[in-house]
């Protein structure tokens, strides 16, 4: 395995202990008893250790499934409904009495929670995503832990995100976090589930990348939660290739893990700290055409820094606005980049192969920009 950006486990550990801003994600499988009923007593024990951080400096962000689990038990069903529409109803019903929970444990220490319910779609267009951080962020500064979960009471099916794994791991790049913390009901990553005989505990990964195949992450278990082990690893991926560090362990080490004590697998960050938007361009955005480029613009794309103009592109595929996020492919359909277009597709179509001075004679000045900005590109 190679190491990462932070492969030195105490380094990283006390990156985790130094950090400021935290989105802590705990599972269903950790707030519910065995008939998978909301468990006021986890939720309180959670709430204590999230106090204690919270009262000590931490600015939290806790991102926590449990609606449809709180819900199912008041509409007289003896267990978590199956068909989508059912759940969306349970959901509801559900998100208001986990809110209530969360209100009355968190008031016991003094400190103020708000609800934010979000959708895939709130992450994937730019204007929705920039709304988001500034809500959360003022949050934050006014004093107030953020609670987060996916809005399933309207989120439609082909376009949420049904865990909240991968959310927390959106939220972290949204509020700038210092580290995210996966609370479920392992103790650790594991090579293969644990209640298997030969599995074997993983304390520190230095490149979460490098793992993702040597794990066997078969789905939840409990049956409780919905992503199982893949979806973690998936978060932590995306949150240490973001920059952070990330602690994945079990609900009832929730105070060690936000200390940064030695608990739980500690994922290294695998890159440096990337910019908001530039993480946003890269994780969340969900492209709906682009630019097929020749071989010289994926050579300038590839060394780094350089802007897609016109004069390197072929074609145009699909239908997008200016300010879209698009992918650009190279001559064998494989994807190269992503970055947000600076013109429509209707308008690029007259711009193909033309180079600056061309594009400003025939089509003018406005023209003479390129069709993806550096700064709105990341390679991938
Ligand atoms: N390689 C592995 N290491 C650890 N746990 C694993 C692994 N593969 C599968 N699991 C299972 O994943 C479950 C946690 O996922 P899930 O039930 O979705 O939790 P949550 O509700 O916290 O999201 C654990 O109960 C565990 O049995
Ligand atoms: N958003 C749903 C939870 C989805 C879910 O089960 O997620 P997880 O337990 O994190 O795998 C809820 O609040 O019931």
């Amino acid at each position: 395995m190679t190491g990462g950006e932070g492969s030195d486990e105490a380094a990283v550990r006390s990156r985790v202990a130094q950090a400021r801003t935290m989105v802590v994600k705990v599972g269903s499988s950790s707030l519910t008893d065995p008939h998978g009923h909301l468990d006021l007593g986890r939720l309180r024990s959670l709430v204590g250790a999230l106090a204690s951080a919270a009262l000590d400096g931490a600015r939290l962000v806790l991102v926590t499934s449990g609606a449809i689990a709180a819900g199912f038990g008041t509409l007289g069903f003896d267990q978590r409904p199956g068909d989508v529409a059912t759940q969306q109803a349970t959901a509801s019903v559900g998100q208001g009495l986990l809110m209530a929970q969360y209100e009355t444990a968190f008031a016991r220490y003094g400190l103020s929670v708000g609800q934010i319910l979000i959708t895939a779609r709130d992450t994937t267009h730019a204007v929705q995503y920039r709304n988001a951080r500034r809500t959360l962020c003022r949050l934050l500064d006014l004093g107030v832990t953020p609670i987060v979960n996916e809005n399933d009471a309207l989120a439609s099916n082909e376009i949420r995100f049904g865990d909240n794994d991968h959310l927390s791991a959106l939220i972290a790049n949204i509020v700038s976090a210092d580290a995210l913390v996966l609370l479920t009901d392992v103790d650790a990553l594991y090579t293969e589930p644990p209640s298997r005989p030969g599995a074997r505990r993983i304390g520190f990964v230095p490149d979460v990348a490098a793992i993702m195949d040597q794990v066997d992450a078969q789905g939840s278990v409990s049956g409780l939660g919905t992503g199982g082990m893949s979806t973690k690893l998936e978060a932590a991926r995306i949150a240490a290739a973001s920059g952070m560090p990330v602690v994945l362990t079990r609900a009832d080490l929730a105070g060690p893990a936000l200390a940064g004590d030695r608990v739980g697998t500690l994922f290294a960050p695998i890159r440096p700290r990337g910019s908001s938007h530039r993480l946003w361009i890269k994780f969340a955005s969900r492209p709906r055409g682009g630019y097929l480029v020749d071989q010289g613009a994926v050579k300038a794309l590839r060394g780094g820094r350089a802007s897609l103009l016109a004069a390197g592109a072929r074609s145009v595929q699909g239908e997008f606005s200016a300010g879209d996020p698009v992918w650009i492919h190279d001559e064998s359909g494989h994807q190269v980049a992503k970055g947000l277009s600076g013109y429509d597709s209707e308008e690029a179509q007259d711009m193909l192969g033309l180079n600056t001075k061309e594009l400003r004679r025939r089509l003018g000045a406005h023209y003479a920009h390129p069709l993806v900005h550096r700064d709105s590109l990341v390679l991938v």
